[in-house]
């Protein structure tokens, strides 16, 4: 157990060889990955079979023996849990049900956390099939992250309809974090007591949000989820991943109780290693196109990364997920530049 090098930096150890695992690790630039998704139509009753899902979350593992494996779900599986549809449109993302502010935060949270189940049953097969040395990470959007899908039925370029009703009905924004944060975090205990030795959760539109906003709706939303976390008597480790958090990454790092931090490839380097807080440990912050680059870009990134994070507790990650058009073979390229060194 103690052997499992992601959860030795993640206790705070420097190690040599940093460990590497990265997002997005099962995901379509894999031809094995596309073979089951053809079988799997539906993505979200794809997420909820959990032999397709621990198949798929195992292929990255078998192919190129990464320290950790993440179960493959998505942060969308809470707005189904809670009662608003989602689907995938074919190249186009996420969509869901047009829903008002209103009635998203009546949504009641109670026992929807029971209704992902199936993803619990995908982190019990995982581990079975996992080599002994390989952590298993399980994971959750963001209350705000969430949120901001809620509300624009789908990604969206700057996330204005959210921003605005954070702004202009503070109580209802306010009502549907808290139960966001509630679901979430019954759902995370879910997955720890499933056999995820570590859980990340994943903020991805932490970005452009000004200091009272980022405080109200990302900071205190994600202390509750791990208050809550912590009072089940969950000791695995929380990453928090605040994506393009920007100078907020330091608040974000020392107030939410988090025990590590996630970092993104547009995040200052030197200005990261400066003032986040030093014991903590931080993973990231390779730019996803230098891996579509490969070549002696790739190279040198990598040399870049491990020279500036030496000497810290710190776990080798892409800044953002994985893109469908990475050669295979770049990532083989990449886990040899670290594990040679
Ligand atoms: C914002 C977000 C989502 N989902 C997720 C986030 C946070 C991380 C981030 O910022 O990327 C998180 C997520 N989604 C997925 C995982 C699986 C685990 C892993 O990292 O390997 C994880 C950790 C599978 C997935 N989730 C999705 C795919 C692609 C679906 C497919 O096979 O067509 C995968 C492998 C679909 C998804 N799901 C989501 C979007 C915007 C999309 C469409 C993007 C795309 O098409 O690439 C919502």
């Amino acid at each position: 157990m103690t052997e499992r090098a992601l959860l030795k930096v993640l206790s705070g150890e420097t190690l040599k060889t940093p460990p590497v695992w990265l997002m997005r690790q099962a995901g379509r630039y894999l031809p094995e990955y596309r073979a089951v998704r053809a079988q799997q139509p539906d993505f979200i009753a794809f997420c909820l079979n959990p032999e397709a899902a621990a198949e798929v979350t195992l292929q990255p593992i078998r192919r190129y023996g990464f320290d950790a494996s993440i179960v493959f779900a998505d942060i969308l599986l809470i707005p189904h849990a809670m009662g608003q549809k989602v689907w995938f449109e074919k190249g186009e993302g996420p969509r869901l049900a047009a829903m008002s502010l209103d009635t998203l935060s009546a949504l009641r949270p109670d026992g929807a956390a029971q209704k992902l189940s199936a993803v619990c049953d995908t982190l019990r097969l995982v581990r079975a099939g996992l080599p002994e040395s390989c952590t298993l990470i399980g994971f959750a959007g963001a209350p705000w992250t969430v949120a901001t899908y809620m509300i624009e039925g789908g990604g969206s370029k700057d996330r204005w309809k959210a921003r605005t009703a954070a702004w202009s009905e503070p109580e209802t924004m306010d009502r549907l974090l808290a139960n966001l944060a509630d679901t979430t975090a019954d759902y995370l205990i879910a997955q720890a007591k499933a056999g995820a030795d570590v859980l990340k959760i994943f903020e991805s539109w932490a970005e452009g949000l000004p200091a009272p906003l980022f405080n109200r709706v990302v900071i205190a939303p994600t202390r509750r989820i791990v208050e809550r976390v912590r009072a089940a008597g969950i000791t695995a480790p929380i990453i928090g991943f605040p994506k393009g958090a920007g100078p907020h990454y330091v608040r974000y790092a020392e107030e939410t109780g988090i025990d590590a931090i996630a970092t993104d490839h547009g995040l200052d380097t030197d200005w990261a290693v400066a003032n986040l807080p030093r014991s903590m440990p931080v993973q990231g912050q390779l730019d996803p196109a230098v891996l579509r680059a490969g070549g002696t870009a790739l190279e040198g990134e990598v040399s870049r990364l491990l020279d500036a994070w030496g000497g810290r507790p710190y776990v080798f990650n892409l800044g953002h997920g994985i893109n469908p058009d990475v050669p295979p073979e770049h990532v083989s390229e990449l886990l040899a530049h670290i594990r040679g060194r």
